[in-house]
């Protein structure tokens, strides 16, 4: 049997399924053994012998899948979005029950997203005010994006831990929406535009100064470097990782 790792796609025929298949096909170290689309049947994967499912599905589809890969003893890379607290909770007690099984769950697999929410994360402490803006295009189904979720979330962590005082804001009148969704006290917005890709902008205020940090996203090319060091690391990595950062050493 070949030493290759043995990789399946669910979601194969969407917009970064696709890319995910060619950039496993171009690999050397890895064999595409299925490419599953919706209808698919699950069994293929076992049937095909797969060691690692790259998961890039919808939020409603991606609990289903996992169950499967988790019960199967399918180690899952997970690009697709829609993550709450009972969600994790769930996939954790699955893992549990088979705990030579890995998981990675990546909000953003490219570099620089990744990069942009470290950053975030150092200089919120630092600002009186932070807030997120991202922008994808008009075929995204979830807003806001999990990357923007979650770097909300990794900011408001940085400032509590630091003792940061609640963001000046003195709204009192405002349209519904207007101040956008409050993730944990980080007001983020999201614009959905044709023409873009996925593009965020973390802006940071403080007295007289401000801050941007800004990543783009121009082509899903720019996800297939860290869904492929995923597949080579979610093998030897049992539970549950969040994070692509994980698997990075960003010090
Ligand atoms: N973590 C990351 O770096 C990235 C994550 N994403 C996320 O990946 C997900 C997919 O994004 P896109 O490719 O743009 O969407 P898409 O709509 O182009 O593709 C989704 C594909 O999954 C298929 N699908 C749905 N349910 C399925 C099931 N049960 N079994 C097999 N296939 C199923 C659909 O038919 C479709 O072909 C989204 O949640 C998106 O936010 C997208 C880009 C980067
Ligand atoms: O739907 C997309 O396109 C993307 N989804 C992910 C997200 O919601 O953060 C990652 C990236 O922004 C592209």
């Amino acid at each position: 049997m070949s030493s290759k790792l043995r990789v399946a796609v669910i979601g194969a025929k969407g917009r970064i399924g696709s890319e995910a298949v060619r950039a496993i096909e171009a690999a050397d170290d890895m064999e595409l053994v299925a490419a599953i689309g919706r209808g698919d049947k699950l069994e293929t994967l076992a049937e095909a012998g797969a060691q690692v499912a790259v998961e890039l599905t919808t939020p409603a589809s991606v609990m289903g899948n996992l169950d499967f890969c988790v019960r199967h003893g399918i180690h899952a890379v997970v690009g697709t979005t829609g993550w709450t607290e009972d969600r994790l909770t769930q996939l954790t007690t699955w893992l549990d029950d088979s705990p030579d099984t890995g998981v990675l769950i990546a909000p953003n697999f490219s570099i620089g997203a990744v990069l942009t929410m470290k950053f975030a994360q150092i200089a919120a402490p630092y600002f009186e005010s932070v807030e997120v803006v991202e922008l994808h295009h008009p075929n995204k189904v979830d807003a806001p994006s999990g990357t923007a979720t979650r770097t909300a979330q990794l900011i408001a962590a940085a400032r509590a831990e630091a003792g940061c005082a609640p963001q000046p804001d003195a709204t009192t009148t405002a349209l519904d929406g207007a101040r956008g969704a409050d993730v944990q006290g980080v007001p983020v917005h999201a614009v959905r535009l044709r023409g873009l890709l996925a593009h965020q902008e973390v802006l940071l205020g403080g007295e007289g100064e401000t801050l941007t940090i800004r990543h783009d996203s121009l082509h899903h090319s720019s996800f297939m470097p860290g869904i492929l060091l995923g597949v080579r690391r979610v093998v030897t990595t049992p539970g549950l990782t969040f994070g692509l950062e994980n698997f990075l050493d960003l010090g």
